[in-house]
């Protein structure tokens, strides 16, 4: 299977969100990772043919995916950032009727509603109405209609947003078991939703992606170093004024920086192992909005 973007840009009238983006994908987990406006959504948008590019094609094995219309959709499963559902449906209605609504057979439907319910964990929240879910449990109900066709491409738009750290990590593990044979396309501001899970990362910045490849791939790509130290609290501020800090802990009388630099940034400092947090900070000069990660 593959999947291929050329040269893919989408202008909003002199504004380009998506520009000139060339990507190849087969089966496996991608994680489409940047900050907000990057141009994610519409990124995805296209790819599920919900919006035309400006310039450029979408194939999926050598054929226009707008050519192949139904027939690309059959193929394909999409959770939104915001997905619409009825509150007062339980889940197992709500995925009947969306099911009814992609035009599968009713037989195949229960069978495949109530195996999907299990899959993603509502097993016990079957027969809840969707507007008593909390919020990880209703995207995993997204997860579910999304795989209602069973669909050799899913597309999830920030599935994580406002998860807590619990139900992001059963998330993550929930992706990674769908993934399977399939080609997960994952998008997301936070970097330990896809480190672990993706078989390609996709940095995307201003529309364009700037980086591309395995983890460690993506890591090396990095020309500076990373370097950890340990200083007294009143040399804090002229090092944040100088650096990129990645990470800050106070320790005692004494502060434990992660620093971002070409050259060793004081005497003392030691040479560490960068991770995907650390380019993060370095490509987009900020931080990932990690759930896990010390306040700096
Ligand atoms: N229909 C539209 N008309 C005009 N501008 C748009 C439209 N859709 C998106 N944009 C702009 O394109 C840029 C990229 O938006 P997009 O939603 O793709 O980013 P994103 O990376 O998904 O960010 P977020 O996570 O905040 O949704 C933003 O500046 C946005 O305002």
């Amino acid at each position: 299977m593959e999947l291929r973007l050329n040269d893919l840009t989408k202008t909003f009238g002199d504004f380009t969100a998506v520009d000139h983006v060339d990507l190849a994908m087969t089966n496996g987990v991608y994680g489409l990772l940047g900050v907000n406006g990057a141009g994610k959504t519409t990124l995805m948008r296209m790819l599920c043919t919900l919006i035309r590019p400006t310039e450029g094609t979408i194939t999926y094995r050598g054929r226009d995916i707008f050519d192949m219309d139904g027939e690309y959709r059959k193929l394909l499963g999409y959770l939104p950032q915001e997905f619409g559902f009825y509150p007062e449906f339980t889940v197992q209605d709500y995925l009947l009727y969306i099911a009814s609504i992609k035009g599968i057979r009713p037989a195949v439907a229960r069978k495949r509603t109530k195996m999907l319910i299990q899959k993603v964990g509502l097993g016990k929240a079957a027969n809840k109405k969707m507007k008593t879910l909390s919020g990880g449990m209703k995207r995993r109900a997204g997860i579910a209609q999304a795989m209602l066709n069973n669909p050799k491409i899913l597309v999830l738009d920030e599935p994580t947003a406002g998860l807590d750290p619990n139900e992001r990590i059963r998330f993550r593990n929930l992706i990674s078991e769908l993934s399977g044979e399939r080609l997960v396309l994952l998008s997301t501001h936070i970097v330990s939703d896809i480190e672990y899970i993706a078989n390609e990362i996709w940095l995307m910045k201003d529309g364009r992606i700037i980086r591309q490849g395995a983890v460690d791939q993506v890591i090396r790509s990095m020309p500076e170093r990373v370097w950890s130290c340990r200083v007294e609290k009143r040399r804090v501020p002229p090092l944040v004024d100088r650096y990129r800090i990645s990470n800050m802990k106070t320790e005692g009388e004494k502060v434990k920086l992660r620093v971002i630099s070409s050259e060793r940034p004081l005497q003392g400092a030691v040479p560490v192992k960068p991770t995907l947090e650390d380019v993060f900070l370095y490509y987009f000069g900020e931080k990932a909005g990690s759930e896990d990660y010390d306040k700096i």
